[in-house]
């Protein structure tokens, strides 16, 4: 299981996160990336913790102003990136031409989706992973894989009949390992998580807490 940490535009310290978040992954062998705000990515890089960036425009380098360049965030050290965010929807075009910019850029790619069946259009996209998140459920307390397992078992259903080869995350209200093992247990291959963390008085014990889920 991949946890990806996604610090939103949160009002935590990204460089408190991304060093707990490196010696976690560290000490418990499990892979862990932080996703901070694109101004961040160099310096959250630069911890040594797995670096994601948040979105990457459709773009290349050109007259683009206000985009964030998938070669940038590369070049900055960001090892992949979310696309279609439920915060920062796109159209279809541009969830296309967003994971083509990052394949250019050599970034691993994760397209976020609200139900089985946009899993299943975004799978068609050949992202590396999709994830399903219930928008309703996002920053609440229950975890998706207890508010609504079948959720996930459909969105890996959908992913699996279109390529068996794109990976399935699940996230919303995901917190503890218990929420980690479930969402495990109902096929999805990472998490996608963030007030969890972003939000908790003690990031580092929250981190603590989600790798005994794996
Ligand atoms: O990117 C993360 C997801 O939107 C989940 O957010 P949450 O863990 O605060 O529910």
């Amino acid at each position: 299981m991949f946890i990806l940490v996604n610090l939103k535009a949160y009002p935590c310290d990204p460089i408190e996160v991304a060093t707990a978040a490196r010696d976690v992954a560290e000490a418990s062998g499990a892979r862990i990336a932080v996703s901070p705000q694109a101004a961040d990515i160099a310096r959250v890089a630069d911890t040594g913790v797995e670096t994601w960036a948040q979105h990457v425009s459709p773009n290349a380098h050109g007259s683009h102003t206000g985009s964030t360049l998938a070669e940038a965030v590369a070049d900055n050290g960001a090892e992949g990136t979310l696309i279609n965010h439920s915060e920062n929807r796109l159209k279809l075009a541009d969830i296309d031409g967003s994971v083509r910019a990052a394949e250019r850029a050599d970034l691993e790619t994760i397209v976020c989706a609200n139900n089985p069946a946009q899993v299943g259009a975004a799978a068609a996209l050949g992202p590396d992973a999709v994830a399903v998140e219930p928008p309703e459920l996002i920053g609440g307390d229950v975890s998706v894989s207890t508010a609504d397992p079948g959720i996930v078992e459909d969105a890996v259903a959908a992913a699996d009949a279109v390529d068996p080869d794109v990976d399935v995350f699940c996230g919303a209200g995901v917190s503890t390992g218990d929420d980690v093992a479930a969402a495990g247990d109902l096929g999805a291959s990472g998490i996608l998580l963030a007030s969890g963390v972003a939000k908790a008085d003690d990031p580092r014990a929250a981190l603590e807490d989600l790798v005994t889920g794996l």
